[in-house]
């Protein structure tokens, strides 16, 4: 599992990636430390989770600032509604064109801020329509290893599937190359899922290696069409909870109603 801290002049971030296991999900911890406050943000946490992750963020002397998705989950529910109950101030962040609720939306180009450093959004459509991939950056200009949170658009030599939530292999094939692989070739990929034992791939590394986006688009159209994956567990009962989990608690369970099935 990859994770590192730096104390020199040169770097300040932390970084943490932190796994959920019934559902092969990273969650992603980022902080300025040079910034007296330590501030800190979760990328897709896991609500089975939050009470690890907020323990490392009390170990860790931070203060946890943000809670952000990559996207609507299907296959387990964010943990953002507890962290905002259990964290007053934290602020659960999501991409407007997700249409889920939450008290910050992003559009492509904005840029979420901790400290020094901040993340880039671009909008990587295609697994669902609202997908967004985070790309760190450094206000104050310090070299940083760069960082793509990909979520469920690129995984490590795969991708999202495009079966449902409003997924289209057209609009991923066309998100990954125009939007990620675009990025730096040492740029580091981070996705949201493994299933495979990979924690960390780089962006040269997929353009070269990735077994569905290396093809042609007719071919990758041709390859997620016939995947033949069944329905995450949890489908039902996630994507209702997440599209109101950035404002709402499990204390305060969305109750879903079987109408909204295949709506959202
Ligand atoms: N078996 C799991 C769900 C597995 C799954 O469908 N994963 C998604 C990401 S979570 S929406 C996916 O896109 N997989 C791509 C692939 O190629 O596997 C469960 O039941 O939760
Ligand atoms: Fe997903």
């Amino acid at each position: 599992m990859g994770s590192y801290s730096t104390s020199s002049n040169s770097s300040k971030l932390l970084f943490r990636q932190l796994f959920e296991k019934e559902s092969s999900t990273y969650t992603y911890l980022l902080a300025d430390v040079s910034h007296p406050d330590k501030p800190a943000l979760l990328i897709d946490p896991v609500d089975t989770t939050v009470d690890r992750d907020l323990s490392l963020v009390k170990q860790l002397g931070l203060k946890l600032i943000y809670a952000i998705n990559t996207h609507v989950h299907a296959d387990h529910v964010t943990g953002t509604g507890l962290l905002k109950d259990k964290v007053p101030g934290v602020k659960s962040v999501i991409s407007k064109a997700s249409g889920a609720k939450a008290d910050l939306y992003l559009e492509p180009g904005d840029k979420v801020c901790f400290g020094d450093l901040f993340l880039e959004v671009r909008a990587t459509p295609g697994h669902t329509v609202g997908c967004v991939t985070y790309v760190t950056g450094d206000a104050s200009d310090r070299p940083q290893p760069r960082m793509a949170f990909t979520g469920d658009a690129l995984l490590i030599r795969g991708c999202g599937r495009t079966d449902f939530q409003g997924g289209s292999s057209e609009q991923l094939y066309k998100s990954v190359h125009s939007q990620i692989f675009t990025l730096p070739q040492d740029t580091l990929i981070y996705p949201a899922h493994d299933y495979k034992g990979f924690s960390v791939s780089t962006v040269g590394e997929e353009m070269q290696y990735n077994p569905r986006l290396t093809k042609d688009e007719e071919t990758f159209k041709n390859i997620m069409a016939n995947l033949n994956l069944s329905y995450p567990k949890m489908i039902d009962v996630a994507v209702p909870s997440n599209m109101v989990c950035g404002i709402q608690s499990k204390f305060q369970p969305f109750t879903y109603s079987p109408e909204m099935k295949g709506r959202i």
